[in-house]
């Protein structure tokens, strides 16, 4: 049996899946945590990545691996490889003034079309511009760009020199400074960014190119951004579109064409085969229903019970969960608030019932979104840590007015990585043929009344938030 190894290097952790290279069958499997946090020095990583191979039983008689990683991450180094800070990740909002100057500077419409984006704080170019101008010393030393999971591939490669960093096409489209289109960097708008251009970008990689040869002899994939790696783990096929509640949440779509949205709201990204990944993401997710879980002090399962026990629409009680600022809809210094209490309504089950319908509204926000924007949302299929919570389960049909498919709670992003790894080995035009995860459909009345009074708190949040001239609060 010829085994490979995936890899999700996510926000929270490092998972690890080896399968079987031929049926995709799972042979075993390990974990380890991240530090929390929105600025991370990548050695954590590199650690819970060794933790997490360990745990899954190493990589002897592994013949290939992938890893797939957390978007957007800025891991710059200098001319010895070394880091110049820790990683700016994803859900760190401090760059959101360099975003909106960004896109005052060369317009909407230029970065859609250049990228396919209009870059927002998540993104690596946001990310620059920031550290030019908060931290010219640092910006001074950087040498080269890498993301969360080409800086991981580089160290199991040996980390020989800043020119064998390798990327791939899916993670590259999300830093701002990649046109997915033509599959070329934008050198132009990252000197746009940070000032000058003469900065070493991970060389950009086929689908099932090799990164080379990493420990034990194992053979490197390119990898790919943790959604691309999603897609490619659930099988996803052109149309068809996916939710996951992880730390962020996203709607994603595989699509045969490129998008542009000049609007912000999709996210014109590329996925691990050569298609488009246009998605619509979300700062807050899952650790919604922590706060919520923490807050009333008791457990996933517990939460889920309370918020079962409410009635829809939580008795007038509506959380609008911008817990971390938002980035869909585009308010990166925003906070959550609740509204609608009364003496009767402020109960345990309606204070669990609004977290978890507002976490959903919010997502039904974003596939509205991909909806306004040409994408057909018929039915989702959802995934991540947050779809492990059966309140999730059970209330996404209604608030979303959409059936929705659930595969076994499993590692999908570190599974397309796996799939990717194998398609390494095979050399051939489209990835090995794995059985799609079966899944149940989950259907229910709509209760859109849910999502109707969602949408009047959240317009008087950003209401508020435009009156304050966008300020950001101390987190
Ligand atoms: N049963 C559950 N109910 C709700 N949330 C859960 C449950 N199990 C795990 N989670 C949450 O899922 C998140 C981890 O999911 P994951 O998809 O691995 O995130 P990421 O990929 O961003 O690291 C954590 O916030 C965790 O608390
Ligand atoms: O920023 C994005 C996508 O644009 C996020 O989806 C990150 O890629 C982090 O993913 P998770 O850790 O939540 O899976």
């Amino acid at each position: 049996m010829t085994l490979v190894a995936g890899v999700d290097s996510s926000t929270q952790s490092c998972k690890v899946v080896i399968r079987d290279a031929d049926s995709g069958a799972l042979v075993r499997e390990g974990s380890a945590t991240h530090p929390d946090g929105t600025e991370v020095d990548p050695q954590a990583w590199w650690l819970a990545l060794q933790e997490a191979l360990d745990r899954a039983g190493g990589l002897a008689d592994v013949t290939a691996l992938s890893i797939a990683g957390q978007q957007h991450g800025l891991v710059a180094l200098d001319e010895r490889g070394d880091v110049v800070r820790p990683a700016l990740l994803w859900n760190d909002v401090r760059s959101a003034d360099a975003a909106r100057d960004l896109v005052t500077e060369l317009g909407p419409g230029a970065w859609a079309s250049a990228t396919g984006s209009v870059p927002v704080a998540s993104f690596t170019v946001t990310k620059l511009r920031w550290l030019a101008e908060h931290e010219p010393e640092n910006a001074a030393r950087v040498a080269a760009v890498a993301l969360p999971h080409d800086w991981l591939t580089w160290r199991l490669s040996g980390a020989r020199g800043l020119d064998t960093l390798v990327t791939d096409r899916s993670d590259a489209s999300g830093t701002g400074y990649f046109d997915p289109v033509a599959g070329e960097y934008r050198r132009d708008l990252l000197a746009l960014a940070l000032g000058r251009d003469d900065v070493r970008l991970p060389r950009v990689l086929a689908p099932a190119e090799s990164a080379g040869e990493g420990p034990d002899g194992v053979t490197l994939g390119a990898g790919c951004g943790d959604n691309a790696g999603a897609a490619l783990g659930l099988g996803l096929r052109a149309g068809e579109v996916s939710v996951s509640v992880g730390t962020s949440g996203v709607v994603a779509c595989v699509s045969d064409s490129p998008t542009h949205d000049r609007s912000g709201v999709v996210a014109g990204f590329a996925d691990a085969t050569g298609r488009y990944l246009p998605l619509a993401c979300t700062l807050n997710g899952s650790r919604v229903l922590d706060a919520a879980g923490a807050l009333l002090d008791v457990d996933h399962e517990e939460l889920s019970r309370l918020a079962l026990a409410a009635a829809p629409g939580a008795g007038g009680l509506v959380q609008v969960p911008y817990l971390v600022g938002e980035r869909t809809p585009d308010l990166p210094g925003a906070t959550g608030e609740l509204h609608g209490m009364t003496l009767d309504n402020l109960t345990r089950a309606n204070l669990a019932r609004a977290a978890v319908e507002g976490l959903l509204c919010l997502l039904g926000s974003a596939i509205t979104g991909m909806r306004e924007h040409g994408v057909a949302v018929e039915a989702v299929t959802l995934l991540g840590g947050g779809a492990r919570s059966e309140a999730v389960r059970r209330l996404a049909p209604a608030v979303w007015g959409l059936p929705v498919d659930l595969p076994a709670p499993a590692q999908y992003v570190a599974d397309g990585a796996a799939r990717q790894a194998a398609w390494v080995l095979t050399g051939a035009s489209a990835p090995p043929v794995w059985e799609r995860p079966a899944t149940a459909r989950m259907s229910a009345e709509a209760t859109p009344e849910v999502m109707e009074r969602y949408a009047a708190a959240a317009e008087a949040v950003a209401a508020r938030y435009v009156e304050n001239d966008h300020s950001m609060p101390d987190r």
